[in-house]
């Protein structure tokens, strides 16, 4: 990212400290169906209490998980002019990507974004009656070779895993195991390569500046560098996700909090960074198709009035 860039600069409310608390709470979740009778109630609790977990023994396998992340390493690795040939632009919001910025601060970060299913097609316009759609094409660049292959293995890997979730998450709120299957045809599931460099400001930059995430669900695999803080639901104090290995973070996004009627919540989260190494992570955002309009439940609102209204 070489010179710090002023709009980099956080305001001061929001700048890391950097002795950090380390959140040894963040439940894990073992996955092995040798444990299955506990699942249900374990998922209810930390959704409830958390808005993130970590799974263990997820069966995603670690060849799938070790082969996107030596191609996302590569991929970064790229001279910028080779990245930005498959740079995002004003028409299509798909590939690589320096300049974000959240909350109107510059990140500290590049990214590369593509989606599960290419073409993928979202509203054109929030306005309900405008039918057009806007189509998503991904872009791949030249090297690594293998990128596109081994993407799609992992965004197939990344879908079993989620249905999992998605089901465990129905059977927590009481409904039967498949109560969202449906709205997840077509769904617009996207993954994100990310790629924080170091940092010579760690103090005054984030990674990733404060957010929820606007999906259903997110499935994160991050490296064993660390940088990832959860805000506490209890003091609003921000603690570090411990990288364990072999894990995936699991978060609630926001469509799951207005489903759930707020029974689970979509918690803030933001990535510090370090003035020593860099950082990778990759998360898979799992979205339900883009003729779904989400709203809470009925079966959870009856006789209450729901928190939100239906948007798309
Ligand atoms: O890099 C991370 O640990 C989290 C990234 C994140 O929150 C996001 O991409 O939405
Ligand atoms: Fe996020």
């Amino acid at each position: 990212m070489g010179e710090v860039d002023p709009a980099c600069i956080q305001d001061t409310q929001h700048r890391p400290k950097l002795a950090v608390i380390e959140a040894e709470g963040i439940p894990l979740i073992d996955l092995s169906s040798a444990n299955a009778f506990n699942h249900v109630s374990q998922i209810a609790d930390a959704c409830k209490n958390w808005g993130f977990f970590q799974v263990i023994n997820h069966g995603v396998p670690s060849e799938s998980r070790r082969k996107i992340e030596d191609a996302a390493r590569k991929f970064f690795a790229l001279p910028l002019e080779e990245k930005r040939k498959v740079s995002r632009d004003e028409v299509n919001p798909l590939g690589y990507f320096d300049t974000e910025h959240t909350k109107n601060v510059r990140d500290w970060k590049e990214v590369f974004d593509l989606v599960v299913s290419s073409p993928a097609f979202i509203p054109a316009s929030p306005d309900p009656d405008e039918k057009e759609l806007n189509e998503l094409i991904n872009q791949w660049p030249q090297y690594p070779p293998e990128l596109r292959e081994v993407c799609e293995e992992y965004a197939r890997e990344m879908e079993k895993l989620a249905f999992k979730l998605l089901g465990l998450i129905s059977l927590s709120l009481g409904f039967p195991e498949n109560r969202f299957n449906l709205l997840f045809e077509e769904s617009t599931n996207f993954i994100r390569f990310n790629h924080y460099p170091p940092c010579p400001i760690p103090h005054l930059a984030l990674g990733a500046g404060r957010h929820k995430d606007g999906v259903a669900l997110t499935i994160l695999a991050q490296d064993d560098v660390g940088g990832l803080q959860v805000k506490l639901k209890t003091n609003g104090e921000w603690v570090r996700v411990k990288p364990t290995p072999d894990t995936y973070i699991i978060n609630v996004g926001d469509i799951v909090q207005v489903w759930s009627n707020d029974t689970f919540e979509s918690v803030e989260h933001r990535v510090m960074v370090n003035s020593e190494g860099e950082r990778f992570s990759i998360p898979f955002f799992f979205s339900p198709g883009h003729h779904v309009w989400v709203k809470p439940l009925e079966e959870l609102t009856k006789g209450e009035k729901p928190k939100y209204r239906a948007y798309n």
